[in-house]
């Protein structure tokens, strides 16, 4: 039968299309042979370094490894993948080496998909155990008493400042837990529904969440009250129990509870970021761009911060962070919070460190590790 005009012919330019697809998902397919083959290589070799680990009673998670992996890729790393993703590849990666060598358990605030949640899935991946508990002190406790390798804990957040509870929790267990790694989490507020803006009646979210968004709520659901709850994540599981009800929380706790992102990205500063600390047995080994916490008491005369502030200053040591938080057990008495840049086995932090040892009444050393990058880095 004779083909008419308007029928495709087998050399048309949708058959090409069609056999170009094929041919160029042929190729991925190809490709994603041999990168599992070698992933599995690479798993291989991890696995061996987990027998000699073990043999040397070493930890399996190396945040400075880790690191130095990262940086090693990036700098090889030519596109046209974003680096953001090249990094999210092979910290799963690394996610499922510590998993093959003995799977990590790590404790956190929950409930789950909070953003302390996040942060530990951040840095410990898909293929880690994660507990969740009711506060920050369980976390300490989890990690003390060895139920869990590592915890995750919030320590600020750039529009609230410090988290008293973390900092509470290093006075009252100075020498037990060391800080091995930072998480920086963009925190990235949504408007979660079930129904349509205009339809919201009741806000639910975690204080801090309402606060940091107070002027979108107020301009754009004047209809609707708002309600404080006990976290973001918990806010989100109401909206599935409620009609007309709203949430103020992260994408993640979306997808987990089924509901609509109605408005995205409602903070009212355009950065919002909060730094995490991850707690362990040991802090970090050096690996050229690190951090070292520290926490003191010094004798309340006048000039005692100034003349430890002066010895940072002749060491040249930068700081990053400091915090006076007050001391329960003596009225007026303060704790100071203090992180810097350097590693506890630089010299020129060594010197820094024997110099405050004269001058504080107490020191403890929280940890080195290595600076976060920014989630965008
Ligand atoms: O180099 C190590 O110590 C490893 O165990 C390997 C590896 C990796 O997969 O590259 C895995 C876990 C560590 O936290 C660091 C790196």
């Amino acid at each position: 039968m004779a083909r008419s005009k308007s029928e495709p012919s087998s050399n048309s330019a949708p058959d090409k299309g069609a056999a170009n697809l094929a041919a160029l998902r042929a190729q991925i397919d190809k490709f994603d042979t041999s990168i599992l083959e070698l992933l599995n290589k690479r798993a291989a070799v991890a696995a061996q370094i987990g027998k000699v680990k073990a043999d040397q009673g070493e930890v399996v998670f190396s945040a400075a490894r880790e690191e130095e992996v990262i940086a090693n890729v990036l700098a090889a790393h030519k596109g046209p993948l974003a680096p953001v993703t090249v990094k999210a590849i092979f910290r799963e990666l690394m996610s499922g080496s510590r998993a093959i060598q003995r799977q990590q358990k790590i404790a956190y605030l929950g409930p789950e998909y909070s953003y302390s949640h996040l942060a530990a899935i951040q840095r410990f991946g898909e293929a880690s155990v994660y507990n969740r508990t009711a506060n920050i002190a369980a976390v300490f406790e989890e990690v003390v008493r060895k139920h869990a390798d590592f915890g995750v804990v919030p320590l600020e957040n750039s529009t609230d400042g410090r988290v008293v509870d973390t900092l509470e929790m290093f006075m009252r267990f100075p020498d037990q837990v060391q800080i091995c790694s930072e998480i920086r989490l963009r925190v990235r507020h949504h408007l979660l529904a079930n129904c349509a803006q205009s339809e919201v009646r009741r806000v639910y979210s975690k204080e801090q969440a309402l606060s940091q968004c107070r002027n979108w709520l107020a301009k754009n659901l004047p209809q609707a009250s708002i309600h404080p709850v006990s976290s973001t994540a918990d806010a989100a599981r109401l909206v599935q129990t409620e009609d007309h009800v709203a949430a103020v929380a992260s994408r993640e706790a979306a997808v987990r509870y089924g509901l609509g992102v109605v408005a995205q990205n409602i903070a009212d500063s355009p950065f919002n970021e909060t730094r995490f600390a991850v707690i362990g047995a040991t802090d970090s080994a050096k690996t050229g761009a690190d951090k070292t916490a520290l926490m003191f008491q010094i004798n309340h005369t006048p000039g005692a911060l100034a003349d430890v502030l002066t010895v940072f200053k002749s060491n040249k040591i930068n700081l990053t962070w400091i915090e006076s938080f007050p001391f329960r057990e003596a009225k007026g008495e303060y704790v100071f919070f203090v992180d810097f840049d350097g590693h506890r086995d630089e010299p020129k932090v060594k010197r820094t460190l024997a110099s405050l040892e004269e001058l504080c009444d107490t020191l403890t050393v929280l940890g080195s590790f290595p600076q976060a990058r920014a989630e965008d880095e």
